[in-house]
């Protein structure tokens, strides 16, 4: 049987239409900054790549700025954003933003993973104009921010607002209210290579790397354009959504009634169509994802983009599980989960459940 595959957080299998989209881009060649007619032509693929993406996420195609990645996005906004200003980040943010953002002051999060919306507000309300870099959607639990509130108290406060929406782009809507906003190709479906900065109205940002002064100078170097056409086409299909929803609905329930003992973090706060983190406590994550890798069954420990490194996972540990923090394995649907996808998950999960219990005993 063909192995299945559930860590679409990780990366998404690539969409056939995108998959074409990259092949056409990249069969034309051309260097958007050339002035012939072929670089005239690949300029002309570039603009309609950006008019497409800028549409589909509501912003203005002069405000948003290609990148080659979710990384490279988070890095040139808060590294732009944050000079002068103290920089305040969620407890459970990636280690794409943690990582540009060394010194920054930790935002603590509810027991469900939540934004602490009080503990934001006395931070703002007290010391000098501020950042607050807080994600849409958690890559481990797909928990979601309250963004619009965060947003409000932001602007009641002067304070300048980045947003993470790597996860959630393509899954759930957007916040709109952001100074800056993060996302990445191969997480729609696109190919790696490519991501997308989008600006707030107005808002310029000096580039990381200056370069040639591609992307009117807010990042140089050339335009990855089969990676950014791929990105374009990376169109979720009709129905994705509800169809995940109900097999993550699916899993939840089968795990509920298998294990009592099984915690499902962020179960009451509202998450990502996709994603559901099951906690089984006492028994490593690696242990788990392991077994069921052996059973056919690709799931992920914690943040797979922290190369191969599992222990505990500093999300689950913000969130206050304690040992258990090193027990929560990611179950992250693709766009093309099986129908089954949920009854076979459930199959291996048991039986791998029942085997360690049984050499435990
Ligand atoms: C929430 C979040 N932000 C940023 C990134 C980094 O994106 P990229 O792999 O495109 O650099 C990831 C990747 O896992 C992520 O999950």
């Amino acid at each position: 049987m063909e192995p299945l595959y559930l860590d679409a957080n990780a990366t998404e299998p690539l969409r056939p239409a995108a998959r074409a989209a990259v092949i056409t881009a990249l069969e034309a060649g051309g260097n958007p900054s050339s002035v012939h007619a072929d670089g005239r032509a690949a300029r002309r693929r570039l603009e309609e790549a950006r008019e497409a993406v800028a549409a589909r996420f509501g912003a203005r195609p002069g405000d948003l700025v290609f990148t080659a990645g979710g990384t490279e996005a988070n890095a040139i906004a808060v590294r732009g954003l944050s000079r002068g200003r103290r920089l305040l980040v969620g407890a459970t943010e990636h280690p794409a933003v943690l990582a540009a953002a060394p010194e920054a002051e930790v935002l603590p999060v509810l027991p469900d993973g939540t934004a602490d919306l009080d503990a934001l507000a006395r931070r703002l309300a007290t010391g000098g104009p501020a950042l607050v870099c807080l994600m849409a959607a958690n890559n481990e639990t797909g928990v979601l921010h309250p963004l619009a509130e965060v947003a409000a108290l932001c602007r009641a406060q002067g304070a300048l607002l980045h947003v993470d929406a790597v996860q959630a782009a393509g899954r759930v809507p957007l916040p709109a209210n952001y100074d800056t906003l993060a996302l990445s190709g191969h997480k729609l479906g696109g190919p790696p290579g490519a991501g997308a900065l989008l600006l707030r109205p107005g808002l310029d940002l000096p580039a990381l790397v200056a370069g040639g002064g591609q992307e009117r100078g807010r990042r140089g170097g050339t335009e990855p354009l089969p990676a950014i056409a791929g990105l374009a086409a990376a169109v979720p299909e009709p129905g994705e959504t509800a169809r995940l929803a109900a097999l993550r609905d699916r899993i939840e329930a089968g795990l509920r009634a298998i294990a009592p003992d099984a915690v499902i973090a962020g179960a009451g706060a509202p998450r990502l169509p996709n994603t559901v983190n099951v906690i089984l406590p006492g028994v490593p994550a690696e242990t788990q994802v392991i077994a069921l890798d052996l059973a056919g069954v690709r799931v992920s420990a914690g943040a797979a983009c922290s190369s191969g490194k599992v222990g505990q996972s500093p999300v689950l540990a913000a969130m206050g599980f304690g040992e258990d923090a090193g027990c929560g394995i990611r179950v992250s649907l693709p766009w093309n989960a099986p129908a089954d996808a949920a009854e076979r998950f459930l199959a291996a999960w048991g039986a791998m459940r029942d085997r360690l219990r049984r050499g435990a005993a």
